[in-house]
């Protein structure tokens, strides 16, 4: 699989995800989000974690209108797969290839912590490799993560599957407690109608090497490279 991970001014996790797709087999180019254009034969576009243009004005709102979004928006309707993650979402969600809005934290704090998750399904390309309702546990960190739709689009979501993960407690009970920046239903990650566009607030870049907090994020790449099994 051919990947191409953007870097928007402010980006700071474009080097993490690189080094999680490469170590699930995925070979990766860096694109400038300036570029109007993407590599030839790209299958995945990733919009990475970080502060594009400091969170000025809305988080991700200046990024959602860079030039390379043009060419990422066509690729997502082509069927091709689009990853954002933490701001990479909230790029996603102003760039129109997601519904909804990220805001403020509930608690008005950034929150930099672990967190667990229910997987929603395990027939997507992000989660084959997962179980579906299986808790994992991952690392969150942002200010801006209260994820926010309106109640027909929510119906939507909720109604054709398109939630992909929860917050959860080490059970995988959706509380209010567990969730950490208000999001409705405890969302934490979503899908495009086709499954082929995924944005989600926590890191699972991060959670890719045992001796480094652990390998619950792995799952996510190695669906997405086929579907072999997370060492
Ligand atoms: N880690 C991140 O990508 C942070 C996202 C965003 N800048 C926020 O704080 O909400």
């Amino acid at each position: 699989m051919k990947a191409a991970v953007i870097t928007f001014p402010g980006s700071n996790r474009d080097g993490d995800v690189a080094k999680a797709l490469k170590q699930a087999g995925a070979h990766v180019a860096h694109v400038w989000h300036a570029d109007t254009s993407l590599p030839a034969g790209i299958d995945l576009v990733v919009l990475p974690g970080g502060f594009s243009y400091g969170d000025y004005l809305r988080t991700g709102a200046i990024a959602g209108r860079a030039n390379i979004m043009d060419a990422t928006r066509a690729h997502a309707a082509r069927g091709g797969y689009v990853l954002g993650i933490c701001n990479g979402f909230q790029i996603a969600c102003e760039a129109g290839l997601l519904p909804g809005i990220l805001m403020r934290n509930a608690g008005l704090k950034f929150v930099c912590r672990r967190q667990h998750l229910t997987v929603e399904r395990a027939d997507t390309p992000y989660t084959s490799t997962y179980a579906k309702g299986q808790v994992i546990n991952v690392c969150i960190a942002h200010g801006e993560g209260n994820y926010i739709a309106d109640p027909e689009t929510l119906a939507r979501l909720e109604g054709e599957g398109l939630v992909a993960f929860r917050y959860a407690d080490a059970q995988g009970n959706v509380t209010a407690d567990a969730n950490p920046n208000g999001s409705l239903n405890g969302i934490a990650g979503i899908y495009s109608p086709g499954f082929n566009v995924l944005g989600l607030m926590p890191h699972p870049e991060n959670l890719i090497d045992s001796l480094t907090g652990g390998t619950d994020g792995r799952g996510m790449f190695d669906s997405l490279m086929g579907g072999k099994k997370a060492a």
